[in-house]
């Protein structure tokens, strides 16, 4: 019986491997026969030996070229001129593949959504909450969780404490991002020491992602395991899973508060968007609203803490560019009599070229983000045919040299020497993704990234503890990337303050 079953998988396997390779609509395109055949290689790279397959990749394009196939059914491309044919908006339609989508567990968020139109529907749901107006009017409460991010640091100082670069910005986004989806903040920025449980949350979910990609129901299978069985394969699971629970019960308490309040008055928080009478029942139910809450609380948490770290890595690293920053802040901060707005932030040119080095450099995107185009792409001599996934690493094309020379040199000026001779590097800033499912939380990200970066320049001088540059460089890929250690960034502590 055994061997009966032995024998029908593998004659499965085979005959699954022959049609891959010779009869599969990818058959003719470029890449090792090994990736073509079946998913074992990237089973084994991704699940087993914790997120390698991305290099792979790399080195796929390395010899065969700017577009290969990865896998039986997926292509990936290298060419940053390509992007905004393959991310598109406006009228063309892109899917997001089943597999990938299942990866974040939250199966009916809008980024997990498969269906080109129901997507654009959920995102619709709170768009208008991330438009550039909704963060302006939001710039006050942003300022507010950065001041106190500054007394906590002047209290760091004083104590001398070492601080974990992810959990600090983490505990700032998670504030920001839990007042605006549920009206009331977490306050991690007031806990002592920045233990940003949520942070670790996210990390609990990277770390379980390519497991989940072949096995969707994990999820549900984690969360039924005792906490001390979790705690011994993995504590930041654990954190994971309580919270779990926790946004459950935000879930039903907001479904609650709509219900008993008045159905026409306008929508304060995320939550009352998602809960909007005008949105239909199926769409509403606690299921939905746990995902869609997962997916804002982590889009908009680890990716900002993220960043913020790679900043304060590079202006610890790079004094001459901290000079820089300072001066150019010091100029527009002596006209002031106030702190200066996230609008004239935006207008300073070194800071501004400062972020989008630190959003290109080291870019810790190391996942592909594929989308799956409904009509046929033409690549080259390529015609890629409708319905295949096909995606790109950010990190790869942040990093391509025709685009950006000496691309692993950390250089702000190649933002304001572009500008000068007439090219807009921006276009090809892909951090963010484009198109459609492009980030819908840009706005905020940047609001973020200019107030805190400003606030970090005028008030401290930081230093790296135990860590370096080094940190920052992908070692693994678990979506985003993480070190050798499955960490990711620096520890630093604050040797001066230069305020107050
Ligand atoms: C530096 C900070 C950030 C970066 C680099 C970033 C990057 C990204 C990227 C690359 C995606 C596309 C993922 C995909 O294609 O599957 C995305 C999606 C998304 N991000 Fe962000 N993000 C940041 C901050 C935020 C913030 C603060 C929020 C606020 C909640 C947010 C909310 C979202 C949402 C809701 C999506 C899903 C959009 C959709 O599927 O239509 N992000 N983000």
């Amino acid at each position: 019986m055994a061997a009966g079953f032995v024998v029908v998988v593998t004659a499965y396997w085979l005959g699954k491997a022959i049609y891959n390779l010779y009869f599969h609509p990818l058959a003719k395109f470029p890449g090792p026969r090994w990736a073509a055949a079946s998913y074992l290689a990237e089973f084994y790279y991704d699940v087993l030996c914790g997120g390698q397959y991305f290099k792979k990749v790399i080195q796929m394009h390395e010899r065969y070229g700017p577009l290969v196939r990865i896998n039986p059914h997926e292509l990936s491309f290298d060419d940053p001129i390509f992007y905004d044919k393959v991310y598109a908006g406006g009228g063309h339609k892109r899917e997001k593949d089943a597999g990938h989508a299942a990866m974040s567990g939250m199966f009916t968020a809008t980024i997990s959504t498969v269906d080109h139109d129901l997507h654009r529907q959920r995102r619709g749901y709170v768009a208008n909450f991330f438009s550039k107006k909704s963060i302006h009017d939001l710039e006050p409460l942003i300022q507010k969780k950065v001041d106190i991010l500054v007394e906590r640091l002047k209290e760091a100082y004083h104590s001398g404490q070492t601080l974990v670069g992810v959990l600090v910005f983490g505990s700032l986004a998670a504030d920001i991002i839990t007042h605006y989806a549920y009206g009331e903040s977490f306050e991690e920025l007031n806990k002592p020491g920045f233990p940003c449980e949520l942070e670790r949350g996210v990390k609990g979910l990277l770390l379980s992602l390519h497991a989940r990609r072949y096995f969707p129901a994990m999820g549900r299978f984690l969360s039924r395991l005792p906490k001390w069985v979790l705690a011994r394969m993995q504590p930041d699971v654990v954190v994971y899973v309580e919270l779990d629970a926790k946004v459950e019960e935000y879930s039903k308490k907001a479904l609650k508060k709509r219900e008993a309040g008045d159905s026409s008055a306008k929508a304060q928080t995320l939550f009352d968007a998602l809960v909007d009478p005008h949105i239909s029942a199926p769409e509403k139910t606690i299921q939905r609203l746990k995902d869609e809450s997962f997916l804002i609380l982590f889009a908009g948490l680890d990716t900002t803490a993220r960043f913020l770290t790679v900043m304060v890595c590079c202006m610890a690293t790079y004094p001459n560019v901290l000079a820089k920053l300072r001066a150019e802040l010091r100029s527009l901060t002596d006209t002031l009599e106030s702190k200066p707005t996230w609008s004239q932030l935006e207008a300073l040119p070194y800071l501004t070229a400062f972020i989008n080095e630190s959003l290109r450099f080291q870019c810790n995107f190391t996942g592909r983000f594929p989308r799956v185009p409904l009509e046929p792409l033409v690549y080259k001599d390529w015609v890629i045919p409708p319905r295949t996934t096909i995606g790109a690493i950010p990190h790869l094309l942040l990093n391509h040299p025709d685009i950006f020379p000496e691309p692993k040199t950390f250089r702000p000026e190649r933002w304001l020497e572009a500008k000068a001779r007439g090219e807009y590097l921006d276009r090809y800033l892909i951090t963010f993704t484009k198109g459609s499912r492009a980030c819908l939380g840009i706005n905020l990200a940047y609001a973020e990234l200019y107030l805190s970066v400003a606030a970090l320049v005028q008030n401290f001088e930081m230093e790296l503890v135990d860590s370096s540059i080094e940190n920052i460089i992908p070692y693994r890929d678990m979506g985003l990337a993480f070190d050798k250690e499955y960490n990711f960034g620096v520890n630093f502590k604050i040797s001066k303050v230069l305020q107050g």
